[in-house]
């Protein structure tokens, strides 16, 4: 299924554009690299995706607590989380979803210029979305985790019964029931959440981090 994406929508981006025309970029005085050095490790943008149920949150989380031990910098961006605040205006639909990873987008590029490395979890079930994503940042800074559990297997889990509530048609487009989910095409980690030990997981990620020479282990 292809995604619909809305003219008003481009035409307001448009808009956007033109309203920015008189601002003028700052340059920082304290830069990502000066940060990097004094904290002595890289900042990077860990990009958990998959279907809801497939692990991302507890992933991400578990990720970050061992990062967090080890002395990193870091935080993870949600979306459950995101959609209470920054996001709480956007629903389901293909437009709201691409607004909704837009502004996660530029969240966590903010992040990375702080020198933290930043975990989103998100459904993010567009391909375009998540490359546009990686676009706004630099080659290597852009690590997508493909959390890859079955539709099945993350049904049976349907740890907040929303699933249930899908099938029934209590809620619409739902991902993976009654909207698409575009697998990645090469992710730099595909994770098989849905049937690996989660510490075999995290340490998926780990190793990654480390052989990108991310983090010292
Ligand atoms: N229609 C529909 N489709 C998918 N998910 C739904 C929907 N309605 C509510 N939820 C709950 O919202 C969480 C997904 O939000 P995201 O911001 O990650 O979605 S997206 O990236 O904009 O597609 C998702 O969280 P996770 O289960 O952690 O993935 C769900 O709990
Ligand atoms: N290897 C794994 N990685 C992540 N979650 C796992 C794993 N194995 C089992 N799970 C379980 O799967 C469920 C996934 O839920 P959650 O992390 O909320 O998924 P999502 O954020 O993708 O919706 C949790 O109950 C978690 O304990």
């Amino acid at each position: 299924m292809i995604k619909f994406t809305n003219l008003m929508n481009k035409a307001s981006a448009g808009g956007a554009t033109s309203r920015s025309k008189n601002i003028v970029w700052h340059e920082a005085s304290v830069t990502r690299a000066d940060i990097s050095r004094q904290r002595s490790h890289k900042s990077v943008i860990l990009w958990f995706t998959g279907l809801s149920g497939s692990g991302k949150s507890t992933l991400a989380n578990a990720v970050n607590a061992a990062l967090f031990k080890k002395g990193f910098s870091t935080y993870v961006l949600d979306g459950d989380n995101v959609r209470h605040g920054l996001c709480k205006d956007l629903g389901f639909s293909d437009v709201d979803r691409e607004e909704n990873i837009r502004r996660i987008s530029e969240v966590a590029k903010l992040f990375l210029d702080a020198g933290i490395i930043v975990l989103t979890a998100f459904v993010s079930p567009f391909r375009s979305d998540r490359n546009a994503a990686r676009q706004l940042v630099d080659k290597g800074d852009f690590i997508e985790v493909f959390c890859s559990a079955d539709l099945k297997t993350c049904e049976e889990r349907d740890t907040k019964g929303l699933y249930a509530k899908a099938r029934k048609g209590e809620i619409k487009d739902f991902t993976g029931i009654s909207s698409p989910y575009e697998e990645p095409d090469s992710p730099e980690l595909n994770i098989e959440t849905g049937s690996r030990d989660l510490d075999k997981c995290v340490q998926d990620v780990l190793c990654k981090l480390s052989e990108l020479n991310i983090i010292e282990e």
